[in-house]
């Protein structure tokens, strides 16, 4: 390999002594005599050749700029008398190894007029150095946007452009082909550093979003990993060529390439660099991996080479610069042939016109300095004078090289087009140009993208929203809808036979009631299926609060309703015996606690509307592959929620108030399980339908509030317990009923009155009859217990007197014997009545009057 030709020692090389080749135009005649120590210009030269990272340019720059000597010191009218004479050495683009080459070149005799440096790393350390020995440093291969600060680098030049110049180049191509979004990769060197300072500033003026910014010292994986992480599509990566090849294995790795990512790269890497050196650096992907992940990236770069057939400066074109550079290059056994060409090769032109410009500049100095009566001959570091000649010669130098119009501005820097290429089918192909000056792109057309598109600068994420599955909503719907119908036709039932006993008894209004609030809850079933599928935004507010009205409201009236049915029973059961003649339903009561429990819901539903009102809340889910399988889109599920700010707060109050009720109607319930009372004769029907709501409520309540991001199961849940309680209701009450009017289609008998006249007169006068008769009899039975009451008084007195008889009573049984004063013939009971007494077994001798009433069955 020819960089092995090439000195790494500490020791300065005699340029021309080393030349191993000697161009056809080279005259011994038209050198200046090589022992004349006086008649030699001495400058420095440091090379970045043989390192392991960085950028080793130097490979081909050293022989452009061998060239270019041998060039200057062969042109008559430059540097008349004098030739330029460089002493080099290899810096690695280390940027130690270059201070060290640098320290060298300076302290070792003779003095050096100026350095000549490449790798941007090595020129900041050069250059920052140099102007304490008032030695003005000219880079031919140094790209950082840093180098152009004119305070910390006073005395530095650069043939290289800076980095900076491909950032509007950059932003010219995000804004053509419309990516508002990008990423950075970067090693951590100044020289990217400072660039990608440069495009962030230019990106927040485009509109540009930089996504994230990544960088890494030598091992890109977790940087690129974070790429991937940030769904990061074009991404900009700045970094030398051996560190890009670890990039590019890695971006294999993690998949960051193909149709759905754009990656720019620097262009000044060699056309083959990811296809070389991967087992000397251990790069972990084969050249076919490195191909696939190199293909489609686009580079950008500053033209390094005039585009034109110009003769130059040297009298060659671009053209026959390279052919001689070729030639050289072959001879120190690169394959060029084989467009194996050596690194810097690119540069190779910026080298060459770099020699010129030291050699233009000294040419200018010197007429100025003979002016002055002094000599470049009488440099040394801390001749400040002759040095600002030679700053002053070099600032106003220009002409037209094999790079270029040659020319520096203000900050030193090269100013030039870019360059923009793409890896197509494995080869750059040339897309375009942009002259930034002019805002001038060039564009081929030639673009190629993996995907027959161009690729996006993101994912597409598209909002999905979750709805309950359309035949479950329409089973339930259907469900519901005959809960209604049936419900409707239950409350027509019910109205119209609601003279009839089995009705009548079991209090029609509160049945009606109950039926309403069935059908609210049957609506409240279809409400909570009505989401996003069927609804807009707007509309599902209404839908929202119709869904909490509906819901609670219904289970308020048919709840209630059953509720206040097994109270009124419990309530009967447990008042005093004295008072059961009294027992009537009285239905002011029932509206009253019916009114009452509705009051509290609508009380709690007002105030949760006005001072906290239910709204849309939107729950989104983990991104989601679309099922059609698009790299470029994802899917993000949401789930539209029906809540208030503090929803928990309002729930508990509701829930709560509820919970109190269901608690209650289940105490009243089990309370009155084994009661039967005519005036309400379904009161245990009503009992089993409360078990029934309070199980299913303890059940569903939780488990719908656990399992509420899943619409399905939480719809099929509370829509299928909320239609069971209702039917199992509308069962439970109805039912019996029904069956008793349909086996009973003309028995009007059991109503307390005839309102369609279907009974006949004599019917309806036997009735009263009986009903007259049944009243005189009644008021007979009381007088009798009041002389009953009279004769049990004599009785008890009498027996105090004189004891007690015991004949004709089973073994074991007293007889006692009291007179009977106008008992009824026939109508006494006693075998024992002699005359107007009578004779009563009793459990015992002691019996008092009262017991006889409870001793009848042994009369
Ligand atoms: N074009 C090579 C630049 C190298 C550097 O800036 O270090």
């Amino acid at each position: 390999m020819a960089v092995s030709a090439f000195s790494t020692t500490l020791q300065t090389t005699d340029f021309a002594t080393t030349c191993p080749t000697t161009p056809a135009l080279w005259t011994e005649a038209s050198l200046p005599p090589e022992d004349d120590e006086d008649n030699v210009l001495h400058i420095g030269g440091i090379f970045p050749v043989a390192g392991e990272g960085g950028w080793q340019g130097g490979q081909a720059c050293m022989p452009a700029a061998r060239l270019a000597l041998e060039d200057v010191n062969r042109e008559k009218n430059l540097l008349r008398g004098y030739r330029l004479h460089l002493h080099s050495n290899d810096s690695e683009c280390e940027p130690g190894l270059g201070a060290s080459v640098m320290y060298n070149l300076l302290y070792f005799p003779p003095y050096k007029l100026m350095l000549l440096a490449g790798c941007s790393t090595v020129c900041t350390t050069v250059a920052e150095a140099a102007k304490m020995w008032n030695l003005v440093v000219l880079c031919y291969g140094a790209s950082s946007p840093a180098l152009s600060d004119r305070n910390r680098f006073p005395t530095l030049f650069r043939t290289h452009p800076s980095a900076t110049v491909h950032n509007p180049t950059r932003i010219k191509l995000l804004q053509k082909f419309g990516w508002s979004r990008v990423a950075i990769l970067q090693q951590a060197e100044e020289v990217f550093i400072s660039t990608v300072e440069d495009l962030e500033g230019r990106c927040k003026e485009a509109g540009i979003e930089i996504v994230t910014r990544q960088s890494f010292l030598s091992d890109p994986s977790d940087a690129v990993k974070n790429l991937r992480r940030q769904d990061a599509r074009i991404i900009v990566g700045l970094f030398y060529v051996v560190a890009a090849r670890r990039v590019l294995c890695e971006l294999y790795h993690q998949k960051l390439y193909g149709q759905s990512y754009v990656w720019f790269f620097i262009g000044w890497y060699e056309d083959d660099w990811f296809e070389i050196n991967l087992e000397k650096e251990n790069i972990p992907c084969t050249k076919e991996q490195m191909r696939m992940a190199a293909e489609g990236h686009l580079t950008t770069e500053a033209l390094m080479w005039n585009q034109n057939n110009d003769t130059t400066i040297s009298g060659m074109t671009a053209e026959d610069f390279r052919k001689r550079l070729n030639k050289l290059l072959k001879d120190d056994g690169y394959d060029i042939d084989n467009n194996r060409y050596p690194e810097g090769y690119q540069e190779a032109p910026l080298a060459y016109d770099a020699v010129w410009s030291v050699a233009l500049a000294f040419n200018r100095t010197m007429e100025r300095l003979s002016k002055l009566g002094n000599s470049l001959k009488n440099f040394t570091y801390e001749n400040k004078e002759i040095a600002d000649e030679i700053y002053a010669s070099v600032n106003s130098t220009q002409f037209l090289g094999v790079s270029g119009y040659v020319a520096f501005s203000s900050q030193g820097d090269r100013i030039a087009l870019t360059q923009i290429e793409q890896v197509i089918d494995g080869k750059y192909v040339k897309l375009g140009y942009y002259d930034t000056q002019s805002d001038n792109l060039t564009w081929r057309n030639l673009e190629r993208w993996i995907g027959g598109k161009v690729p996006q600068d993101r994912t597409i994420i598209r909002n999905v929203l979750r709805t309950v599955s359309l035949p479950l909503f329409i089973s339930m719907a259907t469900l519901s809808a005959l809960g209604i119908v049936i419900a409707i036709g239950l409350i027509v039932f019910n109205v119209y036979n609601r003279h009839r006993r089995v009705i009548y008894s079991s209090h029609p209004t509160a049945n009606t009631i109950m039926l309403v609030g069935i059908i609210s809850c049957f609506l409240a079933v279809l409400c909570i299926g009505l989401d996003g599928r069927f609804v807009t935004p707007w509309q599902f507010l209404i839908v929202c609060q119709a869904r909490a009205w509906t819901m609670s409201i219904g289970f308020t009236l048919a709840f209630g309703a059953m509720f206040s049915k097994v109270w009124r029973v419990h309530r009967l059961s447990t008042k005093a015996k004295a008072d059961q003649g009294k027992k009537k339903i009285e239905p002011w009561k029932l509206y009253v606690m019916l009114g009452g429990l509705l009051s509290v819901d609508i009380i709690l539903l007002v105030t949760w509307q006005v001072i906290d009102p239910l709204r849309r809340r939107i729950e989104t889910f983990a991104l989601e592959l679309p099922p059609y399988g698009d790299e470029d889109a994802m899917i993000r599920p949401e789930l539209e929620h029906c809540e208030s700010e503090r929803n928990r707060l309002w729930l508990g109050l509701i829930y709560g108030y509820k919970g109190v009720v269901l608690a209650f109607g289940l105490f009243l319930s089990y309370e009155t399980r084994s009661i039967k009372i005519k005036l309400i004769n379904d009161s245990r029907y009503v009992g089993m339908s409360i078990y029934n709501i309070v199980v299913l409520c303890l059940i569903t309540v939780p488990v719908v509030m656990v399992i509420s991001s899943q619409q399905d199961a939480s719809y099929a849940f509370s829509a299928l317990a909320t239609i069971f309680c209702c039917f199992l209701s509308m069962a439970l009450i109805f039912v019996p009923k029904v069956i008793e009017v349909i086996r009973h289609p003309r028995d009007k008998s059991e109503s307390r009155y005839n309102p369609d006249g279907a009974v006949s007169k004599e019917e309806e006068e036997k009735y009263q009859k009986l009903l007259t008769e049944n009243d005189e009899l009644q008021k007979l039975i009381a007088a009798k217990e009041e002389k009953i009451q009279a004769i049990k008084q004599k009785l008890a007195e009498r027996d105090a007197l004189k004891g007690t008889g015991t004949s004709r009573c089973r073994q074991g049984q007293p007889k006692q014997s009291f007179i009977v004063a106008d008992y009824p013939t026939g109508e006494g009971t006693s075998d024992s009545a002699i005359g107007g007494g009578i004779s009563i077994c009793t459990k015992s001798s002691r019996a008092s009057a009262s017991d006889v009433e409870f001793s009848e069955t042994y009369l």
